[in-house]
């Protein structure tokens, strides 16, 4: 089963160059959004790509630059398209996304009190694999980010680790790599300075090479150039551009 993936954005939350790390996941027909940030709009107007083209968004946490642009998406949808989009999203953000997110800006008494008014919301258990098309499998993996806060990667396919925001986490690509057959890795990376919410470049080049050439660096800072020809093995993604898997 091929894939493909286009990233909207590429970038850190506040970098300027690149619009915020969001991606296209292209199954044959099917669209997947992952997340959608506050660039998100404006990313995939860029694109000549309408809300209304994408089947489903998933959630991989609760910050601007993941989930920023549901309101617009989801207002769109309703009023100009007259339909909710899927959305999925793990069980444990469904009540914080609305309450703590969501419903400032959009509650309309009687019209839209709860998340389910403008999504069809699918809550899904993490460790769990999901069909969401016949080849399309997610599965999503609770990963360390920000004390308190759920967040979570994703396992596309069996084989590509796609990571939320995560601290550096090698004993899990280890276990990916060694026992569960993943061999493509898009990674959030933070180039420089301490990794306290991120996971540093640093830390990614300490792998070992058969693990580096795996990796696609991805959620980087406007200064991403001052490190093309200092990442070994490891490759840089690039928003806009269409990768196939
Ligand atoms: O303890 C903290 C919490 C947050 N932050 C910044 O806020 C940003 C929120 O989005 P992000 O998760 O993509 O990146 C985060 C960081 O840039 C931080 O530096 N330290
Ligand atoms: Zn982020
Ligand atoms: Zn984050």
């Amino acid at each position: 089963m091929t894939l493909k993936l286009q990233m909207l954005g590429t970038g850190s939350a506040f970098a300027k160059t690149y619009f915020n790390n969001n991606a296209l996941i292209y199954d044959e027909q099917y669209t997947l959004l992952v997340d959608c940030g506050v660039t998100a709009p404006q990313a995939l107007h860029q694109m000549n790509k309408p809300f209304n083209e994408i089947d489903a968004v998933l959630i991989t946490h609760i910050h601007a630059d993941h989930v920023g642009g549901l309101e617009e998406l989801a207002f769109t949808m309703k009023f100009r398209f007259q339909r909710k989009m899927k959305l999925y999203i793990a069980e444990a953000l469904v009540d914080t996304l609305w309450e703590n997110t969501l419903k400032g800006g959009m509650y309309q008494k009687d019209e839209i009190m709860q998340l389910s008014d403008v999504f069809d919301v699918c809550p899904l258990k993490p460790a769990m694999a999901y069909d969401i098309t016949n080849g399309l499998r997610i599965e999503l993996l609770p990963t360390q980010h920000i004390p308190g806060k759920d967040s979570y990667s994703i396992y596309i396919n069996e084989h590509i680790f796609y990571s939320a925001d995560m601290t550096f986490n090698p004993l899990l690509l280890h276990h990916l790599v060694n026992t569960r057959g993943c061999d493509v890795m898009f990674h959030e990376c933070q180039l420089e300075g301490i990794g306290e919410v991120h996971t540093t470049l640093k830390e990614l080049m300490s792998l070992p090479q058969s693990m580096r050439e795996m990796i696609y660096l991805m959620h980087y800072a406007d200064n991403k150039d001052e490190f093309v020809g200092h990442t070994a093995e490891i490759t840089f993604l690039e928003q806009g551009k269409i990768y196939s898997f």
